[in-house]
């Protein structure tokens, strides 16, 4: 089996998705809802997505790996450790004290970045994350997200100029 069959029967095994009635961080209604935090704090989950992302960015010349609090920063820390490409952590807003950053880690400018998330929905938090680390002078080269709701975000990176690559989409598990 390949590696992304792999993490489909995993995310199969561990029931990361559940049925009801959510209300998303886009202040969606849904009928499910992708688990991905239960997914990306078990170690093996989060070993097996490290390893896909690590080898499809294995040609590429990348600077850093990127992700939004919360959910994509195991999921970059496991990339940063997987690749020993450093990481950046983008926070949902600026802290208000100490350093009062909204990026933390070392990004220097024109630095190659790949930015990682756990789901997309719309694909708005990523854009932020996107934006942040464009307006800090990063050149965000690649957009990964392991699981694609495929409700509107490829489109939406799409206008932003980026291609995002899913590992999975709801369709592969549901
Ligand atoms: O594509 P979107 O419509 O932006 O939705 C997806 C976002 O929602 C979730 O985060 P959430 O806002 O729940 O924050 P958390 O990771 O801090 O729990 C998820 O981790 C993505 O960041
Ligand atoms: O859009 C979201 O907020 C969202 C959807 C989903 O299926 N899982 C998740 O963690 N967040």
């Amino acid at each position: 089996m390949d590696k992304k069959n792999e993490l489909i029967t995993l995310l199969k095994e561990n029931q990361v998705v559940k049925y009801g009635k959510f209300t998303l961080s886009s202040g969606r209604e849904s009928s499910y809802y992708v688990d991905m935090k239960r997914a990306i704090t078990d170690p093996i989950i989060l070993n097996k997505i490290a390893e896909l992302i690590t080898e499809l960015i294995a040609d590429d010349k990348i600077d850093k790996v990127a992700g939004p609090a919360l959910g994509a920063i195991p999921i970059v820390t496991a990339v940063s450790l997987e690749s020993s490409i450093p990481m950046l952590m983008i926070r949902k807003s600026k802290k208000d004290y100490g350093t009062s950053e909204l990026i933390e880690g070392d990004l220097e400018d024109e630095d190659i970045v790949v930015v990682v998330e756990d789901v997309t929905t719309t694909g708005n938090s990523l854009i932020k994350a996107i934006q942040a680390v464009s307006s800090n002078g990063g050149l965000v080269k690649r957009a990964f997200v392991v699981v694609d709701r495929e409700e509107g975000a490829i489109e939406n990176l799409k206008n932003e100029g980026i291609e995002l690559e899913p590992l999975v989409t709801v369709k592969d598990f549901m």
